[in-house]
C-alpha cells in the first residue's frame, strides 16, 4: 500500500502541494487527474524521493519511505529519463542491474519486457532513433524491468497510438491483478474512467474528490432525464427542487437542486399529469463532466 499523507511543497512563493493526501491499495489501479499545474508530477517526484517534501510523509506498507523501499517502486517520470545514445537492450539490462538484479536476470527481464511491449526488434537501436511512442514503451520497460512491487507512472499514455494504449493498459491491469498498487496520472479521462478502480481528482495541490468512478458518478448525479412526449415546453421549470431544465437525450434533462424522495416524486407526478411517461431516470455524469464540475468549483466548495 502506498500512502501519500499530507504532503506540502512550495517553490518560492508558489504553493505546489497543499496537504496532498491519498492512498493506493494493493491490487488497485489509481488514476490521478487534475489540471496542468495541479501538483501531480510534484507528488510523484516526492513519492520517489527525487524531491523532498516541506511537510507530510510518504509510506509504503505502513513505513516511511527510505532508500531501500524506494527501490521497490517502478517509476516512469514525466520528463522521461533514458540515455539517448545507449541501445535499448543494454540500457534496460543496466537499469535492472542497478536495482540489484544479476546479469542473467537483467537480460531475461529486458528480453521479456521488450517482447511484451512490442519493441523486441529495437533492442539493438539507440533510444534516440526510436519514435516517441516506442521511446515511451522503452520507458515503461525501464519502470518494470526490476520487477517492482509498486508502479508510479507520470502520464504513461500521452502520445501513444491506440495499439500502444491497449498494450499499456493490459500491462497495468496485469500488475494490478498481481497485487501491486499502481498509480498513474493522465489527462485522458475516458481512459481513466475505463481503466481505474479508484480516481483522485486534484486541484491546487490537494485531493478534492476521490472514490471509485461509480461512487463519484453517484455522488454527482443531480440530473434526471424524463421523456413525457405530451408535456408542454417548460413543464418542469417551476417544480420544487428543479434548478434548471433543457431539452435533450430524447426528452427533458432536469438539473435538481436536491435529490430527495419528495423532489423525485413531485417531478414524476408532474410528468404523469401531462400524459404518458416513457422514461424517467437519473443521469449519471461521465468522469469528464465530474472533473469539469469539480475543478470549476471554488476550492472550499470542491
Ligand atoms: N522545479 C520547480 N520550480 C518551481 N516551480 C515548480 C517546479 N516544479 C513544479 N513547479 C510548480 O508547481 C506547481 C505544480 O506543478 P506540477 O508539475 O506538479 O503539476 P502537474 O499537475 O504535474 O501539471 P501537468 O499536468 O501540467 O503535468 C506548478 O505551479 C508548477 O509551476
Amino acid at each position: 500500500m502506498l500512502e501519500i499523507d499530507g504532503i506540502s511543497k512550495r517553490f518560492g512563493s508558489t504553493v505546489a502541494l497543499d496537504g496532498m493526501t491519498f492512498t493506493v491499495r494493493p491490487g488497485e489501479l489509481y488514476g490521478f487527474v487534475g489540471a496542468n499545474g495541479a501538483g501531480k508530477t510534484t507528488t510523484m517526484r516526492i513519492a520517489l524521493g527525487v524531491l523532498a517534501a516541506d511537510a507530510g510523509e510518504v509510506r509504503l506498507d505502513g513505513r516511511p519511505l527510505d532508500a531501500a523501499s524506494r527501490r521497490r517502486i517502478g517509476y516512469m517520470p514525466e520528463e522521461r529519463g533514458l540515455y539517448p545514445r545507449m541501445a535499448v537492450g543494454t540500457q534496460l539490462r543496466y537499469l535492472a542491474e542497478l536495482r540489484g538484479r544479476s546479469a542473467a536476470d537483467a537480460k531475461a527481464a529486458a528480453d521479456r519486457w521488450t517482447e511484451r511491449l512490442g519493441i523486441a526488434e529495437h533492442r539493438g537501436d539507440e533510444v534516440q532513433r526510436l519514435s516517441l511512442g516506442n521511446q515511451q514503451r522503452v520507458q515503461l520497460s525501464a519502470a518494470l524491468v526490476a520487477d517492482p512491487d509498486v508502479l508510479v507512472l507520470d502520464e504513461p499514455f500521452s502520445g501513444l497510438d491506440p495499439m500502444a494504449v491497449d498494450v499499456m493498459s493490459d500491462v497495468l491491469r496485469e500488475r494490478r491483478d498481481a497485487g501491486a498498487p499502481v498509480v498513474f496520472s493522465s489527462h485522458q479521462l475516458e481512459l481513466v474512467e475505463r481503466l481505474c478502480d479508484r480516481v483522485g481528482i486534484v486541484r491546487a495541490g490537494r485531493t478534492v474528490a476521490e472514490g471509485t468512478v461509480d461512487e463519484l458518478r453517484d455522488a454527482s448525479a443531480t440530473e434526471l432525464v424524463v421523456s413525457a412526449p405530451h408535456a408542454p415546453a417548460g413543464w418542469a421549470d417551476a417544480l420544487p427542487g428543479v434548478a434548471a431544465s433543457r431539452a435533450g437525450e430524447g426528452g427533458t434533462v432536469l438539473t435538481l437542486a436536491d435529490t430527495s424522495e419528495a423532489t423525485l416524486a413531485g417531478v414524476l407526478d408532474a410528468a404523469r399529469d401531462t400524459g404518458a411517461v416513457h422514461e424517467f431516470r437519473r443521469r449519471r455524469p461521465t468522469l469528464a463532466e465530474i472533473y469539469r464540475d469539480t475543478v470549476a468549483q471554488p476550492p472550499a466548495a470542491a
